[in-house]
């Protein structure tokens, strides 16, 4: 077992078949680019290893078109990997690589339904939005009721306290909303469900701006799509890194669904 020093990042190489992902609530097209997606993802963790991380490869799932969005198959808090429950049948088996990546990686490994909860228990990683020891959890696309209970148990080991959020607009509730650490949470607000519910709201002017995955002091990683929420960012203090992952939006996909992150402080 060798535990990766931190701070760490799971990923996972997309499937030649990731054009056959799914897509919910946008239109499918048709010119998904295996090559470019490839040589983005590489940018992407690139991207990461240059802001310090140490990037872990979950062993990749040829067959699962949707393998490369790895945050949906685990949630990590502290020491503890939480393995999902995916609400999409067809990507329930992309839940043994990251099982085998999370013991390998020395966390303390537990499925979400092993949980004394009644009901269907169903919980992608993208629904659940951590900010402090709270962990805002999406409920109505991929996650149920009983799957957001389930990782409540889970996570009151570590100390941490779930907070369903009913969703409708997104996939998942990071499609539409991710948090700065100091609890401001950014949006889009065509297409975040209710902005007054969360007590610091940021709207920024483009849908991909409201994806950012927070590096680490003052630095956030986010698309390239979304250059003028970007300058917002910057002149908020914030360095910008900007990554090109169009291909993965092409499937639903944005900064946050191409890892797994583990802080000290997570
Ligand atoms: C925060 N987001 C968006 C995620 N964590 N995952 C995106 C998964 C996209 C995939 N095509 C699907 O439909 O499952």
């Amino acid at each position: 077992m060798t535990t990766p020093a931190r701070p760490a990042a799971f990923v996972r190489r997309p499937s030649p078949r990731l054009s056959e992902g799914l897509v919910t609530h946008i239109e499918r097209s048709d010119d998904v680019d295996p090559d470019l997606a490839l040589t983005q993802w590489q940018g992407y963790v690139d991207a990461l290893r240059a802001a310090g991380y140490t990037t872990v490869e979950v062993d990749p799932a040829p067959d699962c078109p949707d393998s490369v969005f790895v945050e949906d198959a685990m949630v990590v808090a502290g020491d503890l990997a939480v393995v999902t429950a995916p609400g999409a049948p067809s990507r329930q088996p992309e839940t043994d690589g990251a099982r085998a990546a999370a013991v390998a990686a020395g966390l303390t490994v537990v499925d979400l339904t092993d949980a004394p909860v009644e009901g269907t228990i169903a919980l992608d990683g993208g629904d659940v939005l951590k900010v402090g020891d709270t962990a805002y959890v999406g409920v109505g696309g991929r996650t149920t009721e009983a799957g957001a209970q389930a990782l409540a148990h889970h996570l009151a080991t570590v100390g941490r306290t779930v907070v369903p959020v009913q969703i409708r607009k997104t996939l998942h509730l990071k499609s539409q909303v991710t948090a700065l650490p100091d609890g401001t949470v950014v949006g889009y607000e065509p297409l975040v469900d209710d902005p007054a519910a969360w007590p610091s709201f940021l709207a920024v002017p483009e849908p991909e701006g409201a994806h950012v995955v927070v590096l680490g002091g003052q630095t956030v990683l986010m698309s390239d799509q979304a250059p003028q929420s970007a300058q917002l960012f910057r002149d908020r203090g914030w360095e910008v890194v900007a990554v090109p992952i169009g291909e993965f939006v092409k499937l639903e996909g944005c900064v946050t669904c191409l890892s797994v992150r583990l802080h000290d402080t997570d």
